[in-house]
């Protein structure tokens, strides 16, 4: 596909729509037989079948996988230990060689993969059709990276005649990769692919909500690996559990931030501590001051709060206002949240589809018992009558200031405003929270803004973006670092430090 699609690229034209619905019925109506996992280059169909269903119609089964129980595990991670030295090396120009290679076979197939995701997430075709496309960028951004920096490899100084210094950066050996269900292409792929790059073998773990997501990356990436350097298991909680259990060298891991943790204090244990590269939840803040553009600032707020259902770690959830423009905002992101339409994904008129699953469904009705009780519901509040897991975009004011609403992530399209008197006021609101991973301001006054950027606690700050007032970041253009609880390596996805954390320093000093 020659266009190159972004997350507001906006409408794609009637020839990719065609296209895509062709291809989400046909992925509606082929339900395959259970997902093998994939070790050591074999399919190997063992384990309890678990299915998964279509959240846009729950009586309809999306995808079926074996679950792999901690011996499949440990198979994968012996065949991926096992690869370790061959894979490592494997010049980097090659491997890069190779993944590019993965790139354009997913090129190639862009419609029908961004089919798959739609199918399994819920996900209207406008997300789905750029996620595919993140993750051919993250692929080539990933590669780019390694190129540029020769392979982590440099000449050192030299202070004695005859001795010659370097420094490298070498992998660490094998990479368990443990996958959150709203990116399943994108973000299964941007860490599988970073960890291979650097020269680590990988043990892929799915999301058990989009399992045949995840096999689809396994098909087209193996033909160009060598057999053992991409494993995959399927599996929910207690997959995960066996493989951050198991012999690996180090975890990838996205998702919420109590699984992120207990496998970073897992890590810790053992012999020796492993690296666990976690990225991880949020409560995002967008502020809006009494210099704001008021209409602008409620369609980045409703974008960002709204895009994939609020299931973006990145989501808005949380509009902090200044008194004076409070009543204006309020009423004007009422009015853009009820322009956007619920309904099947199919369909190129849904702006939201299906929340994931029934918890997500359920954690909405309970937001919202709590909403009505302690505050002012403006806008949605409703779960319509569809066969899916279907809720309304829900926008609450008013609610008083601390409340669990505006602290805890409920990954769901819904918004709180919080009214403040000042500026200072709306920092230390924004910062209230366990997570920093997004955030954004509206205001035109650059003193403002220059206080919100040096103040805020967060890895990925916007100013004024209309487009997403705190969601949309892109490999290679913004960099995805995750503060306090949304990350534990100071360092994120999709930019240039990246890469880097799957490998360990080593210097050489060679005497002649
Ligand atoms: N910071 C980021 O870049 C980023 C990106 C996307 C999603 N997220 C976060 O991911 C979360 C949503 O994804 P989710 O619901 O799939 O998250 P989750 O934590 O429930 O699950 C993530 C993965 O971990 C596995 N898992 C669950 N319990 C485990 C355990 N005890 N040990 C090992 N593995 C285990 C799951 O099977 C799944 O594959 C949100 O909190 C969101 O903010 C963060
Ligand atoms: N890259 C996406 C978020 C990925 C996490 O869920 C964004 O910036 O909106």
């Amino acid at each position: 596909m020659a266009t190159r699609f972004t997350y507001t690229s906006g409408s794609f034209g009637t020839e990719v729509d065609g296209e895509f619905e062709r291809q989400l019925l046909a992925a509606r109506s082929a339900a395959p037989a259970p997902l093998p996992h994939v070790i050591a280059g074999r399919e190997v169909a063992k384990g309890p079948v678990f299915a998964r269903v279509d959240p846009a119609n729950v009586e309809q089964v999306a995808s079926r996988a074996h679950a792999a129980g901690p011996e499949l595990v440990d198979a994968a991670v012996a065949a991926a230990n096992a690869a370790r030295a061959q894979w490592r090396r494997t010049p980097y120009a090659e491997r890069c060689r190779r993944l590019r290679a993965i790139a354009e076979a997913i090129g190639a197939r862009h419609l029908e993969t961004a089919a798959r995701v739609s199918l399994e997430t819920g996900k209207n075709r406008a997300e789905a059709v750029a996620e595919v496309q993140e993750a051919i960028d993250l692929i080539t951004t990933y590669c780019d990276h390694m190129e540029e920096n020769a392979g982590y490899e440099a000449p050192l100084l030299s202070f004695v005649e005859g001795e010659r210094n370097t420094e490298t950066l070498r992998p660490y050996g094998s990479f368990g990769v443990i996958c959150p269900f709203n990116f399943p292409f994108a973000l299964t792929i941007g860490m599988s692919v970073a960890a291979l790059v650097a020269g680590n073998t990988v043990v892929v773990k799915p999301s058990e909500d989009a399992p045949w997501t995840g096999a689809l990356f396994a098909e087209l990436a193996l033909p160009h690996l060598p057999e053992g350097v991409l494993n995959l298991v399927h599996g929910g909680v207690e997959t995960g559990r066996a493989l951050a259990d198991a012999a690996v060298d180090g975890i990838a891991f996205t998702g919420s931030a109590a699984v992120g943790r207990e496998i970073v204090a897992k890590l810790q244990g053992g012999r020796w501590a492993r690296p666990a590269l976690t990225e991880m939840g949020g409560k995002n803040p967008a502020i809006v001051t009494a210099s704001a553009d008021v209409r602008k600032a409620a369609e980045g707020v409703a974008r960002a709060g709204f895009g994939l259902s609020g299931q973006k770690c990145s989501a808005c959830s949380r509009a902090i206002v200044l008194d004076a423009v409070y009543d204006e905002f309020v009423e004007q992101l009422a009015e853009v949240t009820a322009s956007f339409a619920v309904g099947d994904p199919a369909d190129a008129a849904s702006s939201l589809g299906p929340v994931i699953n029934e918890r997500a469904y359920e954690r909405f009705a309970r937001a919202v018992a709590d909403a009505e009780a302690d505050g002012r519901i403006v806008a949605g509040g409703r779960r319509p009558d569809l066969p899916g897991f279907y809720v309304e975009p829900t926008v609450v004011a008013d609610l008083p200031r601390g409340h669990r609403l505006t602290r805890e992530e409920l990954f769901l399209p819904f918004v709180t405003v919080t009214r403040v008197a000042t500026l200072e006021e709306a920092i230390e609101e924004a910062n209230a929270i366990d997570y920093g991973l997004t955030a954004g301001i509206f205001a035109e006054d650059q003193g403002e803004v220059d206080r919100f950027l040096d103040e805020i606690e967060a890895g990925v700050l916007y100013v004024n973006r209309g487009a997403g007032a705190t969601t949309g970041a892109w490999p290679g253009t913004q960099s995805f670092c995750g503060w306090k609880s949304s990350g534990t390596t100071g360092k994120g996805g999709l930019g240039p430090w990246y890469v880097p954390q799957f490998m360990r320093e080593q210097s050489r000093t060679v005497v002649a």
